[in-house]
Parts: structure tokens; C-alpha cells; sequence
């Protein structure tokens, strides 16, 4: 997937999906879904239109150049920094920080992103301006996905249909994504048509932040449509777990990754190998986040233990699945009596992942 901070360089035209896709939730993919290559095909039979004239895929007749031109470019068009950050100055953490933000826009079928810099030059464009100079000039671009709430432009005074209306003087389409609910949330709830579309239900960013903070992990990869994951590679520690009979691999996070409630979970473990014949294996275990106050932890940390691993995990990449929060840090009076609960909490564990 290409990845690029400016509109030159990009493959036009496009189709675009605008907004800043923090945690590429279910909501977000409903509002790629329709620039997806499939879609795009499926919407063009739907109006009857010679696929073979303006194909997603290279036709027989055209040369692989020309047919690269002529092709629409599935494109998500995004800020950064992060508006919010750009306004206040102060640094936020994110669900899907950069690089996991790109695997899950090309594991969707995303062809390219485009991170705008979000600048006082960007900020300062009129809605008028955004759809003519960025989206028309610079992005050639064919069709556009937002999401109900989308806002653009100077001060966000740019509606979604006031883009709809802009973008139609140059025949530009917009589908507009109404807002998705959590199902399951709505479904334990009252039946009440006036309580269906409240903050609590909306599927949103800081609806998985705050599930994150409370623990509700279920909840939040219900939303997310996957679990949620810590990815990093592996980093020294104080060689003290393998003295409990408990040896964590000890994680460096990016330091923007939006953290969970502190505490100890049960987690899949997927361990990317550098050796590409050699395909990712699974594995079950428990994680701790937090400071270890029962070994005075001078510093925040993030480890795994793997249950039946017997190896060294130094330098190598693991992709933390988490499944379910099991209990908060505790500080217990000896190195002892926190053995035992991590016995405990892999007893718990186990049982957990066995049954999901
Ligand atoms: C499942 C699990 C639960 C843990 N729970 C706690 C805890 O409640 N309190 C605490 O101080 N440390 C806790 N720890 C962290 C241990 O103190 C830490 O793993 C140990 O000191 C080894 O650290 P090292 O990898 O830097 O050597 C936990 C670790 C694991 C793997
Ligand atoms: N079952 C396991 N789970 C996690 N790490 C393991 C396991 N078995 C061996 N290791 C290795 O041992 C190291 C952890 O041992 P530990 O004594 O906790 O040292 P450190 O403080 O450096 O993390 C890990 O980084 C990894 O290389």
C-alpha cells in the first residue's frame, strides 16, 4: 500500500474516504467499504456501465500503463497530526497508531493513504476550497465515502451534505455512511426509539477508548471487529520473572499507542518470524500492564508470559490479541505470594481462552 504525506507522487484518480480512522473500527470500514475495488465494480454494473471501458482491474486491450492509469485508486485521504493535537498542542495517544493503522487499511484492500499535513495553511481552506483544490485538483478524484458526521474545512463548518453539494458541481458522487450502533448494547438495553442513538451506542473512537480504560475488553473488540492488539518487539527487562518460573517478554510499544486499564489479561500471542518461509505462529498466555510495585518497577511496563514457550523472544515482534481483563496490579508483600497469583491467573486464563 502506498503511504504518502503529499498529493504528489499519488495514483489518480481516486476514490476517496475521508476522516481520521483512529482504531479503523466497524463504523470506519462501513464508510471504506463502498471505494473498495469490489464495491466500485459492483456500483458500475449496478448503473450498467461498460466495465471493460473503466475498470478497477487492467483489461485485456490497454497497455499495463495505461490500464494503471485509467484504474481508480481506493484512497483514504487522512490528517496528520491529528487535528485535535494540531488545536491544542498536546500529544494523544491512538488506537491504531501509523504503522498499524496502514496493515489494517491494506489487510481491507486500501490501495494507497494520504496523511494531509494538517497544517495552519489546511485548516484555514474553506469547504469550497478542500473539495476544489485538494480533492479536485489534487486528488482527481472520482468518488467520495464519508460518514454521517463528517465535518471539513475552515472551523469544521462543512457538513457531509454540504459536501455532497459541493463535490455534485463536478459530478463527483458522495455516499454518506449513517452512524453504526453497537447491536449487542442496544439489544440490553431499552427498546426505547429515543435512547437508540445516544452516545453510549454510537460506535466511536472514544466509545473503544473509554471501554479500553474500563477493562471491558469484550466490548471493545466488538467494536473494533477484531481484538484489540499491543504490538512491539521484545526488550530486556530486570531478569527477575525467570527467577519466579514466570519469564515475560517485556514490550516497546509506539509512543503514541493508546494503553487499556492497568492490570492483567488473558491474551493470544501471534510471533512474526524473520524468517519469511516460516509462517506466524499462535500462542496463548497472560500480560501484565503496569508498574509492579512488588519489585519497586522503576518504570511503566508491558509483559507477556507465553504459556509453553521454552525460548528466547529478544528482538522479535509479537502481536498482543487482547481477550479478556482479568484483575488489577496489586502490590503483595513478597515475590512469593505474587507467584502464586500469576499461578492462579494462568489457571484463570486458560480456561478463558479455551472457551473463545
Ligand atoms: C500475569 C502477570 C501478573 C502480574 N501481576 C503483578 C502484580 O499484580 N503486581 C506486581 O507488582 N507485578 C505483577 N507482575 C509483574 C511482575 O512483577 C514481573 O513480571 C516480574 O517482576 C518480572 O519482571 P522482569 O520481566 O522485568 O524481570 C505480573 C506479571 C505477570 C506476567
Ligand atoms: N514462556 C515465556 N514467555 C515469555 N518470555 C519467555 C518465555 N520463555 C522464555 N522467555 C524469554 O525470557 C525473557 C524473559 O525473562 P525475564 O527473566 O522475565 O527477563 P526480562 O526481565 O529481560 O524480561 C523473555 O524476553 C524471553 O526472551
Amino acid at each position: 500500500m502506498l503511504v504518502t504525506s503529499s498529493t504528489e507522487g499519488i495514483l489518480t484518480p481516486t476514490a476517496v474516504a475521508l476522516g481520521k480512522f483512529d482504531g479503523v473500527h466497524i463504523g470506519h470500514q462501513r464508510v471504506i467499504q463502498p471505494i473498495l475495488p469490489s464495491a466500485q465494480d459492483q456500483e458500475r454494473r449496478g448503473n450498467g456501465e461498460n466495465l471493460a471501458e473503466k475498470s478497477t482491474l487492467p483489461t485485456g486491450n490497454l497497455t499495463p500503463l495505461e490500464s494503471q492509469k485509467k484504474r481508480i485508486h481506493s484512497t483514504v485521504v487522512t490528517f496528520d497530526p491529528h487535528p485535535h493535537e494540531f488545536f491544542t498542542g498536546q500529544p494523544r495517544t491512538l488506537l491504531t497508531p501509523l504503522d498499524e493503522k496502514v496493515e489494517q487499511l491494506r489487510s481491507l484492500g486500501v490501495e494507497q493513504l494520504v496523511l494531509l499535513p494538517f497544517d495552519k495553511e489546511l485548516s484555514a481552506l474553506s469547504p469550497q476550497d478542500f473539495v476544489a483544490k485538494i480533492l479536485v485538483q489534487q486528488l482527481q478524484c472520482q468518488q467520495i465515502s464519508v460518514g454521517e458526521d463528517f465535518c471539513f474545512g475552515k472551523k469544521r463548518t462543512g457538513t457531509a451534505k454540504d459536501l455532497q453539494t459541493l463535490a455534485a458541481k463536478f459530478n463527483i458522487p458522495v455516499t454518506i455512511v449513517p452512524i453504526q450502533t453497537d447491536i449487542d448494547e442496544l439489544s440490553t438495553k431499552s427498546s426505547d426509539i429515543n435512547t437508540t442513538l445516544t452516545e453510549n451506542n454510537r460506535i466511536s473512537t472514544s466509545l473503544i477508548r473509554q471501554s479500553l480504560e474500563a477493562g471491558d475488553i469484550e466490548k471493545a473488540n466488538r467494536l473494533l471487529g477484531r481484538p484489540y492488539t499491543l504490538t512491539g518487539v521484545v526488550i530486556p527487562g530486570q531478569k527477575l520473572g525467570r527467577t519466579i518460573g514466570f519469564p515475560t517478554a517485556n514490550l516497546q510499544l509506539p509512543k503514541d499507542k493508546f494503553l487499556p486499564h492497568q492490570g492483567v489479561y488473558a491474551v493470544r500471542v501471534v510471533i512474526h518470524s524473520q524468517n519469511p518461509e516460516v509462517s506466524a505462529n499462535e500462542n496463548l498466555g497472560v500480560m501484565n500492564i503496569g508498574n509492579r510495585p512488588t519489585v519497586n518497577g522503576t518504570h511503566f511496563a508491558v509483559e507477556v508470559h507465553l504459556f509453553d514457550w521454552p525460548d528466547d523472544l529478544y528482538s522479535k515482534e509479537l502481536v498482543v490479541q487482547l481477550v479478556k481483563f482479568l484483575r488489577p496490579e496489586q502490590k503483595f508483600p513478597s515475590l512469593e505470594a505474587l507467584k502464586t497469583q500469576i499461578q492462579l491467573d494462568c489457571t484463570v486464563a486458560r480456561e478463558i481462552l479455551a472457551s473463545y
